[in-house]
């Protein structure tokens, strides 16, 4: 099955006014991009963002959501709003969110029903440390953080689940995984699936993240099960998330 690839650049909690915009007008002057190339601006720029992508082919994805519908939460963002805002794609499970501010996979998987049922699409983000990496627990890593979710939306509902794996030891580290390393990841991902689906094996989508840079990009996404990326700091250089959505094809 051909899936289209994703180029997901993450701003994390990065930028100003000034320089948002800077770095939009550059990734608007990209032509003929085939991957869905997606931006993720932190909360207060997603209207400004919203606004100057319009009808270009950019994509808006939002970092973070509130597991509730709405009400008494302050602080939080709901995804009808997100979605009222015109994003499409919302990530959840970042590695500094399970890290920084203890989200569980419970917790997450909470965000991922709430982001279905206002139609919009989960970014689920998983991946082992080092430690875990080390004691030969990358798979089984992987695996609880996608069954969790699994186990709120259930398998059919999975269809519309983007997977990012991202190894924690690869984020901002500059020491992004080997293409061959994400390869037998992503498969044993799928693999997963399919026990329970090969439909929804076949049809999601799963992007690497780790250090993603032009250079390295495009052995990356030679490889089969290898869907995209979803970039941190490159993705703040327009020329280079540039060079990396044309390493996507
Ligand atoms: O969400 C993006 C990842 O955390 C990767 O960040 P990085 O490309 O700066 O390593």
């Amino acid at each position: 099955m051909t899936r289209q690839k994703i180029v997901a650049g993450n701003w994390k909690m990065n930028g100003s006014k000034e320089s948002i915009l800077s770095l939009v007008n550059g990734l608007l002057e990209m032509k003929n991009a085939n991957s869905e190339v997606v931006v993720s601006p932190s909360f207060p720029y997603l209207s400004m963002v919203s606004e100057l992508i319009g009808e270009s082919d950019l994509v808006l994805a939002a970092q973070n959501v509130s597991d509730k519908e709405q009400g008494a939460h302050t602080g939080e963002v709901s995804a009808l709003m997100l979605s009222e805002l015109g994003v499409k794609y919302v990530l959840i499970g970042h590695s500094e969110r399970r890290s920084l501010y203890a989200e569980t996979d419970a917790f997450i998987a909470s965000k991922a029903k709430a982001l279905l049922a206002a139609g919009l699409t989960p970014m689920l983000c998983i991946g082992e440390t080092l430690q875990e990496r080390e004691a030969e627990q990358t798979f089984a890593v992987c695996i609880r953080q996608i069954q969790a979710v699994i186990d709120v939306i259930g398998i059919d509902a999975f269809n519309n689940v983007v997977i990012a794996y991202e190894p924690v030891w690869a984020i901002g580290t500059g020491l992004s995984a080997s293409a061959d390393q994400a390869q037998e990841v992503h498969q044993e991902i799928r693999a997963f699936l399919a026990q329970s689906s090969l439909s929804v094996s076949q049809k999601v989508q799963i992007l690497y993240g780790g250090s993603v840079k032009a250079s390295t990009s495009a052995a990356l996404f030679e490889m089969p099960d290898v869907d995209g990326a979803l970039v941190g700091g490159a993705s703040l250089d327009a020329k280079e998330f540039i060079a990396i959505v044309k390493a996507a094809g």
